[in-house]
């Protein structure tokens, strides 16, 4: 699992360590993660530190102070390295001196050609898109330079990962502490590239958000034992499709039945496509052990979908059926709901502007889980799981899927995860994870499908989902 904590937290962590240590013991410990990092690639690409040329973008905080006390460390071990401040009058005074005595200089714009670019323009001090000053540097880096990032991008914001201007993108990131929101979640983590964690010995209470890996997913999946059968692998009811969009029903039913639960029972007008394409499922109403309610069921199903909430058992509710839910209803339900919008969606539940969803990803999925008071998948170039109430796996971090990939896009691309998500849910994990879970697999999936980068069918991703399960549990 990978944690993270808000700027909020980590100062305070920073504060209460600092206190204990000798002035300046932080700010070495991190220098000395970022120098080695730096070294160690400069090593993979040119077989010595020694005569490496290194240039510092280096900003008037704490961010510049490391970057300086790193470029003193790199050219102690020989490398040419140049600062070039976004501002000369403020300038970390001890990294510059430290930089200096090594042999560093200072300059007014970027080398030509450099080994490497280390950006220590803003870190979590930073606030909005880069400005003038520092865009301008920015915009000095030499394409092809690999650029290793201080703490995290300059511009991007630590705790939610937004870009309100300018940023920096890089190849590798070096966080110090604790990994911030904004490293996880788009279009923050694509901008950070790669991210070494530095210890530098913080205590930190719960994180913010939290990514899982591998080793998570398989811990989560469920595994059929000696003694299961279908029932006791759970049944999933799929209501879904319409005359209109029949094959939404049919994509869920393809997630569904690679979900992990023992039987697909599907309820709806598309019976007969479903089935031509995946006999195994059952037709018609029955008992289920959770549903899956909306996906390409069209206008006027509402009743459809309100029937199942007013059940005792886990409902996802996905697409069309996220049209007009009560809030009312869904708080008083005890069972486990999750609900699966895209930005759209979400923005209508909450009666937002789709903009401010975009724009604040993690706020938009925390208010709708809190005002649902169910589990949420916030879909998007970084799915966001937020967890509602303990029926749902309350009062947890919020999940940042780290799996998945641009091509995933598509038409059909949600359908698949919803029934994915709804047979986790029959299988019997809590809202939170059969969500996290799905949107981990149904990523990895898409990643296999897409390769180095192709068109992605929905479809396909569903017939991926095998070889996503036995990549995660592969030791
Ligand atoms: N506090 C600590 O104990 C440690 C802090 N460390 C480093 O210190 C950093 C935080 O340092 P600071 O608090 O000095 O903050 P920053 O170094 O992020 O810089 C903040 C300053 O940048 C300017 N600024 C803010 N937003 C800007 C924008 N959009 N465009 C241009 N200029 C802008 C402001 O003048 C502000 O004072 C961390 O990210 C980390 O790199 C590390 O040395 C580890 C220890
Ligand atoms: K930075």
């Amino acid at each position: 699992m990978r944690t993270a904590y808000s700027v909020e937290t980590v100062r305070a962590a920073e504060r209460e360590l600092m206190a204990r240590l000798p002035e300046g013991a932080l700010m070495q410990r991190a220098a000395a993660g970022l120098a080695a990092v730096c070294a160690g690639l400069l090593t993979r690409r040119r077989g010595r530190v020694y005569g490496a040329r290194v240039a510092l973008l280096v900003g008037p905080g704490d961010n510049g102070g490391d970057a300086l006390y790193a470029g003193a460390r790199l050219a102690r071990r020989g490398a040419g390295v140049t600062a070039v401040p976004m501002d000369p009058e403020r300038l970390h005074a001890g990294g510059l001196a430290a930089l200096r005595a090594a042999g560093g200089r200072l300059a007014q714009a970027v080398p030509d050609r450099p080994d490497l670019v280390v950006d220590g323009l803003l870190g979590i001090g930073g606030r909005g898109g880069l400005r003038p000053a520092a865009a301008a540097l920015a915009g000095q880096i030499p394409q092809g330079v690999p650029v290793v990032a201080v703490d995290l991008p300059s511009g991007i914001d630590a705790d939610t990962g937004e870009v309100a201007g300018p940023a920096v993108t890089a190849d590798v990131t070096v966080t110090f502490g604790a990994y911030k929101p904004g490293l996880l979640i788009d279009p923050g983590a694509s901008a950070a590239g790669a991210v070494h964690l530095v210890d530098i010995g913080l205590q930190l209470p719960a994180p913010e958000a939290e990514a899982l890996q591998h080793a998570d997913v398989a811990r989560l999946l469920p595994v059929p034992t000696a003694s299961s059968d279908k029932y006791r692998r759970g049944v999933v009811g799929i209501l879904a499709g319409s005359a209109q969009y029949p094959g939404a029903a049919v994509l869920a039913v393809a997630g569904a039945l690679r979900g992990g639960a023992g039987a697909v029972r599907y309820a709806g007008p598309a019976a007969e496509a479903v089935l031509a394409r995946y006999p195994e499922t059952l037709i018609g109403r029955g008992r289920v052990q959770a549903w899956v309610a909306g996906p390409g069921l069209g206008e006027g199903r509402a009743g459809e979908v309100a029937e199942l909430l007013a059940q005792d058992v886990p409902v996802l509710v996905d697409a069309d059926g996220l049209r007009g839910l009560d809030a009312g209803l869904l708080r008083a339900r005890t069972a486990p709901t999750l609900l699966t919008p895209h930005a759209g969606e979400a923005a209508a539940l909450l009666g937002v502007p789709r903009e401010s969803v975009e724009a604040g990803r993690l706020a938009a999925a925390r208010a709708l889980a809190e005002r649902y008071g169910a589990a949420v998948l916030l879909k998007g170039s970084t799915t966001l799981v937020a967890s509602g109430r303990a029926a749902s796996g309350g009062g947890r971090p919020v999940r940042v899927n780290p799996t998945g990939t641009s091509w995933l896009a598509t038409a059909g691309s949600g359908d698949v995860l919803s029934g994915l998500a709804g047979s986790l849910l029959a299988a019997g994990l809590s809202g939170a994870d059969a969500g996290a879970v799905a949107a981990y697999l149904h990523g990895l999936a898409g990643r296999l499908v897409a390769g180095a980068g192709a068109p992605v069918l929905a479809h396909e991703v569903a017939e991926a989902l095998p070889a996503a399960w036995r990549d995660v549990r592969t030791p």
